[in-house]
């Protein structure tokens, strides 16, 4: 069943830096919500602090009932989370297919002993999950790279093999860092189509730090802004694009009283 996502004062400092402070916002079970604001608000701070990469200074982040905070990253697959990167971080020798494959790695049976002693029961998974990862690469228009070595492909195809991987564990929470940077105008369209898919197929919660504001806007039941580590606004995109502090925060004060 799709997750929800609650945080509250979440506060994340490096030293004498205050990188969040006070951050809070509940995201509901199926909801497409959104995370934006300027470079350096803390977008991917705050997701880092939710998929365990980072541990908060305080606060509290649950998933359902369960206060996650703290939890390092292989817990938080177990509780149904998974996530993309602001750049995709693939085996770039292995192939497309075996790089998929390696985000069902929790749900093969056994542990890294008897994976590697290749018990029967294993390679019987190790067959379904192939096959699984070969469908979700041919829903996803990747289909013809299943066999070619990661290398090979162009940064764009990257993320959509990142997304295939991380789709592998079944997440109950997904979350998508930038998914359409540096992708051309054609692939964008292509994502918005594959996200709103995820959403109506599959029972997953799913939040997005984007910086393209017709993503946003065409994908997303609310957003949330970060600006200076701090929550400045919670709306819809619509409530987001128009608000004069959000404008200012993405422009500058001077630049937005002259625009006025
Ligand atoms: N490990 C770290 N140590 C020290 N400072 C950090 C660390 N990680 C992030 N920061 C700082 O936290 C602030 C927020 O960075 P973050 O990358 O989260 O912002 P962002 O909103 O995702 O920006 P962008 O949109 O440019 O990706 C920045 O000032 C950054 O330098």
């Amino acid at each position: 069943m799709a997750a929800q996502l609650t945080l509250q004062g979440v506060d994340l400092r490096f030293g004498g830096v205050t990188v969040l402070r006070d951050v809070g916002f509940a995201v509901e079970p199926g909801q497409v919500f959104g995370l934006v604001g300027p470079n350096g608000a803390g977008k991917t701070s705050l997701f880092n602090c939710i998929s365990g990469h980072y541990r908060p200074s305080s606060g509290s982040i649950r998933i359902d009932d369960t206060e996650v905070r703290g939890s390092r990253p292989a817990q938080m697959a177990g509780h149904g989370l998974a996530r993309t990167f602001q750049h995709p971080a693939l085996q770039l020798r292995e192939t497309v297919l075996e790089n998929v494959m390696l985000g069902a790695h929790t749900r093969l049976p056994g542990g890294p002993l008897s994976w590697s002693l290749r018990f029967p029961r294993v390679t019987r998974s190790e067959s379904a999950l192939r096959a699984e990862a070969l469908q979700l690469l041919e829903e996803n228009g990747l289909g013809w790279a299943a066999h070619r070595r990661a290398d090979e492909l162009s940064h764009g195809l990257h993320k959509g093999v990142e997304l295939c991987r991380a789709l592998m564990s079944r997440p109950r929470l997904l979350l998508l860092d930038e998914p359409a940077a540096g992708l051309p105008h054609s692939e964008v369209e292509q994502l918005i189509e594959t996200v709103r898919r995820l959403g109506r197929e599959s029972d997953v919660t799913i939040v997005i730090v984007e910086h393209h504001m017709g993503l946003i806007a065409a994908l997303t039941d609310r957003v949330v802004v970060l600006d200076h580590g701090a929550k400045l606004l919670e709306g819809t995109a619509a409530e987001a694009q128009s608000d004069p502090r959000v404008i200012e925060a993405y422009i500058g004060k001077d630049d937005a009283d002259a625009a006025a």
